[in-house]
């Protein structure tokens, strides 16, 4: 594995820039009618070349994380007070900056005797436990019993540990082994001091940062929201139970994206079932108030395929019509108002996945305000066949230092991503056996389920 190192600085472009981008980048203008608009009757009813428009991978990835950007700059989205319990997976909108010292107070590491000077000890009757207050002071040549966390008397010398400590006939106890001052003892402020800054900005709330938030006298975290997210589930020919028949299959993709767009940062406020009518479509995206609407299905050229139209006749900016990647080339991104993004997956379950991480990945992190993972590399074991020009997401497993592609790696199967570890970034033109290819981590095969989907 090589970590390519640090990304690239991503300059902060704002949406005018974007669109300037997307203009150079393909020749569309992306502020025009989508290409086969009934508003604009001058225009065929398909897109005569869809390649023509297609904009290379890593460059859609770029623009839906730099229209997210300037979008998160316009809509100033207030920052929200999280309980712990409700806090997992945002981001940190103020730094985590200790509301007390850690320890709070000196705090017996171990089991067994508080000392103070020199052995022999007389041992104190009470013992000291956890959760007492103030325990009182000892003598020189006393000691107390003492359990781990419990406070340290004032004027003790050392803990020493049960297993290192004898007591006589008398009573008195003896060190079995050589102990120094302070031994054992987690003096008041080790960790930090009230006011320290232990996490900056920016910083993903996992469970560990919970559980450091709770120790050091927090609640609730001031957070990032969620982008609200709508998922629109277009086709007629869907069931959403059952067994397949008549030519009518089951809808892969309702059940799928809701987990995995959780995953990514977003709040899920809607899946909705859309059948086939330019209307209905019309209507159930001009009355979303997500920040984000993804739809699946309908992104291609044929008789039901509604999404350019009406993406058109709203006045939609296309940001990216196509990409350069396979499975999954006919999505799009655009912007549909100044503060709301539709992220068009195709159909075809590895093909909507497939959009999934090259458009709402980044533009759900960069709403969310999550960090970018760092991009890493990972050999091939296998020879992979690549597309003559067009980047292919190929889904492995990865055992020991190798990833292997899977089969059943069709746009139409999920069979192989559901047993995979992560997709690989295959180049055009293919990668030879044990050549290294950019790996694209699915959430749950690095975090686990309970991390990253709640
Ligand atoms: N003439 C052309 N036809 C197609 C092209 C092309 O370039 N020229 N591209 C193909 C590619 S590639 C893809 S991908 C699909 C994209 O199509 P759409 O986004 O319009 O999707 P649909 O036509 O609605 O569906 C495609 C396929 O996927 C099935 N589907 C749809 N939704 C679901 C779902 N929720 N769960 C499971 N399966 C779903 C649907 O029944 C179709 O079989 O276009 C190609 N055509
Ligand atoms: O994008 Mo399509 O998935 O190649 O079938």
């Amino acid at each position: 594995m090589t970590p390519h190192g640090a990304r690239a600085g991503e300059e902060d472009l704002d949406v005018e820039e974007v669109l300037a981008l997307v203009r150079n980048s393909n020749g569309n203008q992306p502020s025009e009618p989508a290409g086969r608009g009934e508003a604009d009757s001058t225009r065929p009813p398909h897109r005569p070349d869809p390649r023509h428009h297609a904009t290379a991978w890593p460059q859609a990835r770029a623009i839906a994380e730099r229209t997210a950007r300037s979008t998160a700059r316009a809509a100033r989205r207030a920052p929200v007070s999280a309980p712990l319990e409700a806090a997992l997976g945002l981001t940190l909108a103020t730094p985590l900056d200790a509301l007390t010292d850690l320890p709070s107070f000196d705090t017996s590491a171990m089991d067994g005797w508080a000392v103070a000077g020199p052995a022999p000890w007389d041992v104190r009757d009470e013992g000291v436990l956890a959760g007492h207050s103030t325990p009182a002071p000892l003598t020189d040549g006393g000691a107390v019993r003492i359990a781990t966390g419990a406070r340290i008397p004032p004027d003790t010398t050392a803990v020493l540990r049960s297993e290192h400590g004898r007591t006589d006939a008398t009573g008195r106890l003896y060190a079995t082994r050589d102990i120094a001052p302070g031994q054992d003892i987690r003096p008041r402020g080790q960790e930090c001091r009230s006011g320290d800054q232990l996490l900056p900005v920016g910083t993903l709330v996992t469970p560990a940062v919970l559980g450091l938030a709770a120790a050091a006298g927090y609640d609730t975290v001031e957070a990032v929201p969620r982008p609200r997210a709508e998922v629109l589930v277009l086709g007629d020919e869907l069931l959403s139970e059952g067994l397949p028949h008549d030519g009518l299959i089951r809808d892969a993709l309702g059940p799928m994206l809701p987990p995995w767009l959780r995953a990514l940062g977003a709040e899920v406020i809607a899946v909705r079932r859309v059948r086939d009518d330019a209307g209905v479509l019309r209507r159930a995206i001009t009355s979303s108030d997500a920040d984000v609407i993804v739809t699946t299905g309908g992104t291609a050229a044929g008789p039901v395929d509604h999404v350019h139209p009406t993406l058109s006749r709203i006045g939609a900016e296309l940001l990216v019509d196509g990409v350069q990647v396979r499975p999954g080339h006919p999505m799009l991104l655009a912007r549909t108002t100044e503060t709301q993004h539709l992220v068009g997956l195709p159909g075809n379950p590895l093909a909507a996945v497939s959009a999934l991480l090259t458009l709402a990945e980044p533009l759900l992190r960069t709403l969310a305000a999550r960090p970018a993972p760092e991009p890493y590399t990972w050999p091939l074991r296998d020879a992979v066949q690549g597309h003559p020009h067009d980047t292919r997401l190929v889904p492995v497993v990865l055992r020991g230092d190798e990833a292997i592609p899977l089969h059943y790696n069709g746009p139409a199967m999920l069979r192989g991503i559901a047993a995979a570890d992560a997709l690989a970034v295959v180049p055009p033109g293919g990668t030879r056996p044990g050549q290294e290819a950019e790996l694209l981590d699915l959430p749950w095969a690095s975090a686990g389920i309970g991390v990253c989907f709640t």
